[in-house]
């Protein structure tokens, strides 16, 4: 199979010989359903670095098992900390017990040469390394080939900037993966201090650094400054760094925008029950909105940090209608989709899905303050530009996103572009667009490796698979 030629600068191209997907169409036949998905990638993956950290055993219930969350464990592995699975009564895994890295950190983790690869996870990227700064030795950091061309600089300089050596390998033109990052000198730590980054490309950045900075002797004082004035994207996930920090005792001082004063101090020891990941229904809701159905998650959570907490304002938007009651979380969708003009800097990786219901929808659409998603596991604007077009879309590309006009779509093969998000894209089009076929649908795995079977059930109206309980 060969690849596309997206157009996109960033565009991964994946191996050939991926395989085709039929991805399951229904037609006018709507979608009414009930199911719950397995735990946040993004809180999985900062409880695990947080229980690498910590002054005790940790314990993870009901926690994402996927490639992300697999990518994570095996590096903090490699760090020292020691990962038992054990367990649970989650549906879609067993718990994890974390034993935190040895301390002290410039000897007890053992100073030898370490390498991590990251696979394409922004998460292990962007967080591991100002962890492995802590240690003694060296560790090596890379990943798949796209994930070097994932922005890493502001992570990079900023632990430049407190002292530690990174030495970039490869033929990397600006701060990416490769690179080794070696830790202080036997009785040495990191003194930490005041940082200002760029983090207008990833809020990652600044997550990352917000983890580790009550490990400095004079904690963290950061300050994001962009030159052109942008914003950092995603703030929630932000929020959800700082409320997993003071959920073990770290304090966090964001009482002013755009700066995080993180005190010196230790990680507590925590027993947590991950959340299920909301982004990740979302493909699950937006089959109700694009058949006229009705598909409810039970366990929502009524205050959260996560991103997926927005398809309460986003799908209504649609024309869907959406409602909480008692932790259940419904969405019926409209007789016609209607298009809408959404921002959604505060949730981009949501755009993958939401671009998927503009592609079928009767009314134009436009997606805006969502240029940072050419740095994601693809150049998603690119991505879903020539994929909604190669279906016979009218997709187009703007500074900060995308504009989505209705048309007459065709069969087609979905390219995936190793992004597990355009692949859910692909199923969501083709419940409604008879013979899509999505390429590479096991990329799903990086935070959903259950999908392909779980979208199956979905369509045959026999996924009511929630906690414990069974068709
Ligand atoms: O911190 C996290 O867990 C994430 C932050 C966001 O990254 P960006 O700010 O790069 O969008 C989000 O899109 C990503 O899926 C997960
Ligand atoms: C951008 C994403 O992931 P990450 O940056 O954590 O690889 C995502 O899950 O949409």
């Amino acid at each position: 199979m060969t690849h596309p030629d997206s157009g996109g600068t960033q565009a991964t191209e994946p191996t050939t010989g991926n395989s085709l997907w039929s991805a399951p169409f229904v037609g006018a036949s709507p979608v009414v359903s009930s199911l719950t998905v397995p735990g946040s990638k993004s809180l999985t993956n900062r409880w695990l670095v947080l229980a690498a950290l910590a002054d005790g055993p940790c314990r993870l219930r009901a926690p994402l098992h996927s490639r992300d969350s697999r990518l994570m464990i095996q590096a903090l592995q490699e760090l020292g900390a020691h990962v038992q699975e054990v367990d649970g009564d989650s549906p879609f895994g067993p718990d994890l017990v974390i034993t935190p890295i040895p301390r002290p950190f410039d000897a007890g983790s053992g100073s030898g040469d370490r390498s991590v690869d990251c696979g394409l996870a922004g998460t292990v990227m962007r967080f591991v390394p100002p962890l492995a700064a802590l240690l003694a030795g060296s560790t090596q950091f890379d990943g798949d080939p796209h994930a070097r061309k994932r922005p890493m600089g502001p992570v990079v300089e900023a632990l430049q900037a407190l002292g530690v050596t990174v030495e970039l390998n490869g033929d990397n033109r600006d701060a990416a993966l490769p690179f080794t990052v070696h830790g202080p000198s036997a009785g040495e730590s990191l003194v930490g201090g005041e940082l200002r980054i760029d983090a207008s490309a990833s809020s990652q950045f600044v997550s990352a650094m917000l983890l580790v900075g009550s490990q400095f002797r004079n904690g963290l004082t950061l300050v994001h400054h962009s030159p052109d004035g942008g914003g950092v994207p995603s703030m929630p996930h932000v929020d959800m760094t700082v409320e997993t920090l003071r959920h073990v005792g770290v304090v966090v001082d964001d009482s002013q925008p755009a700066r995080w004063v993180v005190s010196p101090g230790p990680v507590a020891a925590f027993d947590i029950r991950v959340e299920q990941d909301l982004s990740n229904a979302g493909p699950f809701l937006a089959a109700a909105v694009v058949t006229g159905g009705q598909v409810s998650v039970p366990h929502w959570p009524l205050e959260t940090t996560q991103g997926g907490a927005h398809w309460r304002e986003i799908l209504p938007q649609f024309g869907a209608q959406v409602e909480l009651v008692d932790g259940v979380f419904t969405v019926t969708g409209p007789r016609h989709v209607r298009g809408v003009d959404l921002d959604l800097s505060l949730a981009g990786e949501l755009a993958p899905t939401v671009a998927a219901i503009c592609t079928v929808a009767t009314t134009p659409s436009r997606l805006r303050g969502i240029a940072h998603l050419r740095g994601h596991e693809t150049d998603r604007l690119a991505a879903l530009t020539t994929e909604i077009n190669r279906l016979g879309g009218r997709a187009t590309e703007t500074e900060d996103g995308l504009v989505i006009e209705p048309a007459s779509l065709h069969a087609a093969t979905f390219f995936s572009y190793d992004d597990h998000r355009m692949a859910t894209a692909g199923a969501v089009i083709g419940l409604v667009v008879d013979g899509i076929q999505v390429e590479n649908v096991e990329t799903t795995a990086k935070t959903l490796p259950q999908f392909p079977t779980m979208w199956q059930d979905l369509v045959s109206g026999s996924s009511t698979r929630t906690t414990g309980e069974t068709a």
